[in-house]
């Protein structure tokens, strides 16, 4: 395939799972945005996003709007449905309406603790598209898979299932994001190259299955433990196009390292 890695711009997003109220998202946005500002970060060759609670997100819009922030941010889930009697949920409009770019789809967590299927992941990417949302859609396997040596097998059965009947331009839109649950605040890292044969499997199966010019531009995350000092190696896979970040994105100087993984790489100060 062709390596057109140069062309897909590396997205860094912080995952912030239950964590933070909307009182210290300020701090930890502004905090970020500063410490990022200070050492020149370029996010036009490196996005940043944070994904917080539902609770934050009002709170993080208006900081970014008002201080013309370049931070991106999203929600965790969304809402199969457009409106309705369905006490609890948040729907892709409402995440539109607060200025979201993202929001994730099929997080290993929701998979676990809430049992969704690859086929209402596929609803909640689907609505995300029609409502000019960003889907991130979370696939990964657990240790017994892994163990059996089935991970690319059953990652792509997830892929496929979380994709179906999407139309091209729209799956040309997507991030996809690869975690083995194995490695979510484990502190187990997969390797690098754990990490970029899975995605490359990915990559592949979007070229045979969408097509080639989709595969190419398809951003591909790699989460799972990511810190500091395993991004870089990390990103130097040629099918790892970003990270999805969770516990390391609470601390910023740690999630600043993360985003800065070029400079780190180069031997900038830190
Ligand atoms: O959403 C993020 C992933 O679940 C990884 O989380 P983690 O970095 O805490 O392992």
């Amino acid at each position: 395939m062709a390596d057109t890695a140069a062309a897909r711009t590396p997205l860094m997003a912080g995952n912030w799972k239950m964590n933070i109220n909307h009182v210290e998202a300020v701090h930890l946005v502004q905090k970020l945005s500063w410490t990022l500002q200070d050492k020149k970060h370029d996010f036009e060759r490196v996005e940043v996003a944070v994904l917080p609670p539902f609770t934050d997100i009002r709170s993080v819009q208006t900081l970014v709007d008002g201080d013309r922030m370049k931070i991106k941010y999203g929600a965790q889930d969304v809402s199969k449905h457009d409106a309705g009697a369905y006490t609890g949920e948040i729907s892709a409009s409402m995440l539109a309406k607060l200025g979201c770019t993202y929001v994730l789809a099929g997080h290993s967590e929701r998979r676990q603790y809430h049992n969704e299927s690859d086929a209402l992941v596929n609803a909640k990417a689907t609505k995300a598209l029609e409502n000019g949302l960003v889907p991130i859609v979370c696939v990964g396997e657990g240790l017994d898979i892994r163990k059996a040596g089935e991970h690319v097998e059953y990652t792509l059965a997830q892929v496929d299932g979380a994709l179906a009947g999407l139309k091209q331009d729209d799956v040309r839109k997507i991030v996809i994001a690869y975690e083995p649950v194995w490695a979510i605040g484990t502190g187990e890292v997969a390797t690098p190259e754990d990490a970029q044969e899975v995605c490359a499997a990915i990559r592949g199966r979007l070229e045979e299955t969408i097509s080639p010019s989709v595969a190419d531009s398809v951003r591909i995350l790699y989460g799972g433990s990511v810190k500091m000092n395993s991004a870089s190696g990390i990103m130097a896979q040629p099918d790892v196009d970003g990270c999805l970040v969770g516990g390391a994105s609470l601390q910023v100087d740690e999630f600043a390292g993360i985003c800065r993984y070029l400079d780190l790489q180069l031997g900038y100060s830190s």
